[in-house]
């Protein structure tokens, strides 16, 4: 059984939900799941973090949702090694942003990988457009990811 943090950026409550759909069944599943609703570095706790999921949905042009501003911010400061964490991407987006599609899930995947973290599986990206069940594709894609770890 797997210890998952899961670090949430969100404007509007679609990857709260998503985190929370996935606390509640992978934790059905017997797996230790915390979701991290306000990320900072303090909250994040990375340096003792093993594995790590990102899900956040993307605002503006293309940015970062506030909430999880804090945690990108310190990590481009203060550079830590994360290289003994592996980690995966849940991306919220909407593919009318053609340009910005998922940027701040993008953002978040560069920025781990050049702090050393190792990337599990390829990133989701969930089209709000095309998708009105985000938690389902959710889980289907956290089944495969768990699976690879
Ligand atoms: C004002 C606004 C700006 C957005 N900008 C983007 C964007 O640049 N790129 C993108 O992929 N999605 C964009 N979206 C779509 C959201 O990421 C999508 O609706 C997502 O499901 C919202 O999730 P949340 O409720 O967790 O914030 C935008 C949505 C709004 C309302």
């Amino acid at each position: 059984m797997t210890t998952i943090a899961i670090l949430v950026g969100t404007e509007s409550g679609n990857a709260q939900m998503v985190a929370e759909c996935l606390e509640d069944e992978l934790g059905r599943q017997g797996h230790t799941v915390e979701v991290i609703a306000d990320p900072d570095p303090d909250s994040a706790a990375l340096e003792s973090r093993e594995i790590v999921l990102i899900c956040t949905s993307t605002h503006g042009s293309g940015e970062l949702p506030d909430n999880i501003i804090p945690l990108y911010e310190g990590l481009q400061e203060s550079r830590p090694d994360l290289s003994h964490i592996r980690y995966g991407v849940i991306a919220l987006g909407d593919q009318t942003y053609t340009d910005t599609f998922c940027n701040a899930g993008k953002l978040m995947d560069r920025l781990f990988g050049e702090l050393g973290a190792g990337k599990v599986g390829e990133r989701l990206e969930i089209d709000a457009c095309t998708q009105p069940l985000p938690d389902e594709e959710a889980l289907a894609w956290a089944a495969e990811w768990l699976e690879q770890l």
